[in-house]
């Protein structure tokens, strides 16, 4: 047996005080409609708020809704109106079988207009249309206004529920108010049947006023009395409230609008959870049974009752007893009614604040987006669900907390491997450290700047340098602040072309350089050093700042070699994490940008990703999620897809992801640079990452016919290049997140040392031997080469991708050669292509090279300098040096059974040879 059901046998009606999302879609509803006999449902402001608030299937709404540039309350009524309507749906069939007497679901006006009557009336009409369902109900508060709207509402065949009803007053006004309108209604001529009303009496609050004040009386020969009428007067009220609604219609009075099909305004007792857990918790269920009443029963409540409600004619009689004791309240200087007026006071401000809550939450959902990471959309297939599910286990665990509280436990078991990423999570925390610097980084800046220096060049590898590149070329040269540049090199021209470009008595050299033993840049160190010395003599120092972590050899080398100025970077932050510290930001403010709006961005953006914020919600969980997810599914070629004017934050990207999640076989590999294709010359790989610059087009159409064509497109849209402050920030997250769901430690990077390693063989032979091993390779000249190249090719499988490796000047005319070649090999074999600058890209997707999936297949492209410098100090040149890191490249990428080849070429004038053979494999 189930009490519930027997509630309806004895006349009570049973509706469900409580409406969400969940209960709709999984079913709940329908299942206690059928099983429990439910024939109602009630939502107030604070049901709706606990449902936005803890049901994360609405933020998906609210993220497409703030797209669509709705106001808050809009959104909100966006959110809320389709539950309300579902849930009338699912009662209809109620409806229809009690003709209207009973299916119905309530919805309330806004608790603000609560002392409004004109503005109740509009807006209880405007939602009454809006919501377009014959079973809705309007809840409007019993106040005074209240009241006399509800009697305009009636009139106009409005459904009503008077609500927020706790003293006999309110309630022979509600009981009023409903037969006015039901007169003014009749006086139209149409039928009363149509219109419904019911009265919530709230109940157990009233217990816990009253009782408050009978365990306060201290004069002992009230006290024993007192404390045998504790949990006596909310029955007693409601009982008192019953005899009203039995006196009124059942008596003559109501005769005449009844014999005009009016139906009585039934009570619905609401605040019927038990508060006080000394009573029973079924207690305000089982006192209050009695016909012609419904019971909105909260889900504990329902549940208990369910299971051991006692289910009786309980309501009837009773009334002398309950006049008597409130008699006695009186007597004991407990004023009754003042109770409850301040009742009604409090229910209506806690009504309000809920409200206020849910436009707040929403406000700052909304402002998240808006500043957190801007219009984002993504087409994602078959791969959304997984996503979805991947949020929900996220936020079950609370990951974003776990990060931020540096508990590594997410992404690994290994204390070891756990205390190694513990030293590398600095990047969460270092936006507000720099923003305390920013003064003092811009008042270096603006001393350089009036020193007369024209040109900053930053001496770094990897990502000490990648961001610099950036900024210099997303931001170009800023009023009359120095131009930025990038030498990250030992190709010999490459080196001579920068030196050629500058005048070194106008140039500032910025050492950059976690470690500060990285050879590339002590190399070009060494070298500038001495050509600044012959420049200006004993103020070289004054040419040169460092950017490095403390305690390092180039600390060493700046205090000695007299560096104008060191900054010391926090320890705990990895070179691909290092954009918003002192390695990004020393460098950008040199370059006159703006440090503040900057950092003020990517604050912004870690705030979007904080600790409390859902993973659909947050901006870096949700791209980290779909990248990582993707790659799992073999979608695992990340293609940047970037408005002119930003394309070098592809290579940025490029290090942190490619370098961070290529290791143990896995990866996700970023495509940077690859000339945009029509949807058939993609393989069944591919990710596109749009990064949109507000106000560019170029790139829509071939967007759009990608996602048309089923390829998954995520769209990014950037309003200015400040906004790589946010960017920077949500991809350093994503691929912490990428990390958890890859299973790997994102902060390491295991399989570099090994091509420096055998780097290092090489220099050594060479220092003994005078020479380097030539090593095999193919020349243009080989009359066998493009056989040899196609059969090289014919190993491409589906989902691999081919590297071409390119130890050359990075300069237009050879970027543009690698780029017809690119598009050559993608048309041809439908496979990813990237091409790595070395030894550049030993610092970035080297990693994934070597430590990822066996799918990449390699051309590595040599060239003869035809200049070399000397390395001072040394017993080798930066040719030299180069030649090793290509050849310790090869080697490495062999012993690890990757499919390569070499090509050497005697200038770099070969090169459009080389594209000529790649055309006809
Ligand atoms: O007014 C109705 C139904 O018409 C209910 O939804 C009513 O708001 C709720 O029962 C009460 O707000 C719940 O009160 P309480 O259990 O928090 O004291
Ligand atoms: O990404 C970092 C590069 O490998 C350079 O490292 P470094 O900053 O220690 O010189």
């Amino acid at each position: 047996m189930n009490p519930l059901r027997d509630l309806v046998y004895l006349g009570q009606a049973v509706w469900y005080d409580n409406l969400s999302r969940e209960l709709l879609r999984s079913g709940e509803l329908r299942r206690m409609i059928e099983i429990d006999g439910v024939t109602g449902v009630t939502s107030n402001p604070s049901i709706l708020e606990k449902a936005l608030r803890e049901e994360r299937i609405y933020d998906n709404d609210v993220h497409n809704l703030v797209d669509t540039g709705l106001g808050i309350a809009q959104i909100y009524e966006e959110l809320v109106i389709p539950d309300i309507q579902e849930a009338a749906d699912t009662l209809l069939p109620v409806y229809e079988e009690t003709r209207g007497r009973d299916g119905f679901v309530s919805l309330e006006v806004s608790p603000e207009l609560a002392y409004d009557t004109e503005q109740t009336i509009a807006e209880a009409k405007r939602l009454f249309s809006r919501v377009d369902r014959k079973n809705l109900m309007i809840k409007v508060p019993a106040t005074a206004e209240g009241l006399d709207a509800v009697i305009e509402l009636i009139a106009e065949g409005i459904n009503v529920n008077i609500t927020l009803i706790f003293s006999l007053d309110q309630y022979r006004d509600t009981i009023d108010a409903y037969l006015r309108g039901l007169e003014k209604l009749a006086e139209t001529g149409r039928d009363l049947g149509n219109v419904a009303s019911v009265a919530s009496f709230f109940v157990s609050r009233v217990d816990t006023v009253v009782d408050e004040q009978l365990k306060d009386r201290t004069d002992p020969s009230h006290r024993s009395v007192g404390l045998s009428m504790l949990g006596k007067a909310a029955i007693a009220n409601a009982k008192l409230a019953y005899s009203i609604f039995k006196e009124t219609f059942e008596s003559e009075l109501f005769e005449d609008l009844k014999a005009q099909g009016a139906q009585p305004q039934r009570i619905v007792w609401a605040s019927t959870s038990t508060k006080n857990p000394d009573y029973p918790d079924t207690y305000y269920v089982d006192a209050l049974i009695g016909p012609h009443t419904v019971n909105t029963i909260p889900p504990a409540t329902l549940q208990a009752f369910r299971d051991h409600g006692r289910p009786s004619l309980s309501l009837d009689g009773g009334v002398e007893d309950a006049r008597s004791l409130f008699r006695s309240l009186k007597s004991m200087g407990i004023h009754v009614p003042d109770l409850l007026d301040k009742l009604l006071q409090d229910g209506l401000r806690a009504f309000a604040g809920s409200y206020l809550k849910i436009m707040k939450d929403i406000e700052t959902k909304r402002t998240r987006l808006l500043r957190g990471w801007g219009h984002r959309s993504a087409s994602l297939g078959e791969l959304q669900q997984d996503v979805d599910a991947l949020f929900k286990q996220f936020d079950d665990k609370n990951v974003g907390e776990s990060i931020w509280s540096t508990d590594t436990s997410v992404w690994t078991a290994d204390p070891k491997v756990g205390s190694a990423i513990a030293q590398r999570l600095g990047w969460l925390h270092v936006i507000n450290r720099m923003q305390e610097e920013q003064p003092k980084i811009k008042e270096f800046a603006l001393e350089i700047k009036e020193s007369g220096i024209e040109s900053v060049v930053l001496l770094g590898m990897g990502g000490s340098s990648l961001v610099s590149e950036v900024f210099s070329s997303c931001f170009g040269v800023i009023d009359d602040y120095p131009v930025l540049k990038i030498i990250d090199t030992t190709v010999p021209g490459a080196i001579l072309d920068m030196e050629r470009s500058l005048d070194l008595k106008k140039t500032m050299f910025i050492v950059a350089s976690k470690s500060g033993t990285t050879v590339e840049v002590m190399s070009l160190y060494k070298h500038f050093r001495k050509q600044m010395e012959a420049a200006v003599g004993d103020q070289a120092g004054d040419h040169f700042i460092a950017i490095t972590d403390p305690n390092t050899h180039l600390g060493k080398l700046a205090a000695q070699g007299k560096f104008r100025r060191t900054f010391l970077n926090p320890p705990d932050i990895g070179g691909r994490f290092s954009a918003l510290s002192y390695f990004g930001l020393v460098p950008a403010a040199l370059m006159g940008i703006n440090l503040k709006r900057l950092l003020m961005r990517a604050d912004q953006s870690a705030e979007a990703c904080g600790p409390e914020v859902s993973s659909l919600e947050n901006p870096g969980t949700w791209l980290g999620t779909i990248i990582s997810e993707a790659a799992l599914h073999g979608f695992d070629k990340l293609t940047l897809v970037i408005s002119p004017g930003l394309e070098t934050f592809a290579n940025w990207l490029e290090q942190l992801v490619a370098e961070s999640t290529g290791k143990e076989g896995k990866g996700v590999l970023p495509i940077a640079g690859e000339e945009v294709g029509l949807p058939n010359s993609y393989g069944d790989d591919r990710v596109f990452i749009y990064i949109r610059l507000d106000g560019d087009d170029t790139y829509d159409q071939a967007m759009s016919d990608l996602e048309q064509a089923g390829h998954r497109v995520v769209t990014q849209r950037m309003h200015n290049a400040y906004d790589l402050g946010r960017e920077m920030f949500r991809w350093e997250f994503a691929t912490a997140i990428s990390g958890i769901i890859l299973k790997i430690n994102p902060f390491d990077q295991p399989n570099v040392q090994q091509s420096k390693d055998i780097t290092k063989k090489y220099l050594e032979t060479f220092i003994k031997d005078g020479r380097m091993p030539a090593g095999d390779f193919l020349t243009l000249d080989d009359p066998n080469i493009s056989e040899n190249l196609r059969n090289f090719f014919e190993s491409v499988r589906r989902r691999d991708y081919v590297g071409l490796n390119v130890f050359m000047r990075a300069n237009g005319e050879n970027k543009d050669l690698l780029e017809q070649m690119r598009s050559n090999i993608r048309d041809r074999f439908q496979v990813a292509t990237t091409v790595g600058f070395g030894p550049r890209y030993l610092h970035s997707t080297g990693q994934i090279h070597k430590g990822g999936p066996d799918t990449g297949i390699f051309l590595l492209i040599t060239c003869e300098d035809s200049e070399d410098i000397p390395i001072p100090g040394e017993k080798y040149s930066f040719g030299v040096l180069k030649t090793a890191q290509a050849l310790g490249d090869y080697e490495a990428l062999k012993q690890t059974g990757r499919r390569i080849r070499r090509i050497h070429l005697t200038s770099e004038a070969e090169l459009s040879r080389l594209a000529e053979a790649i055309k006809t494999i």
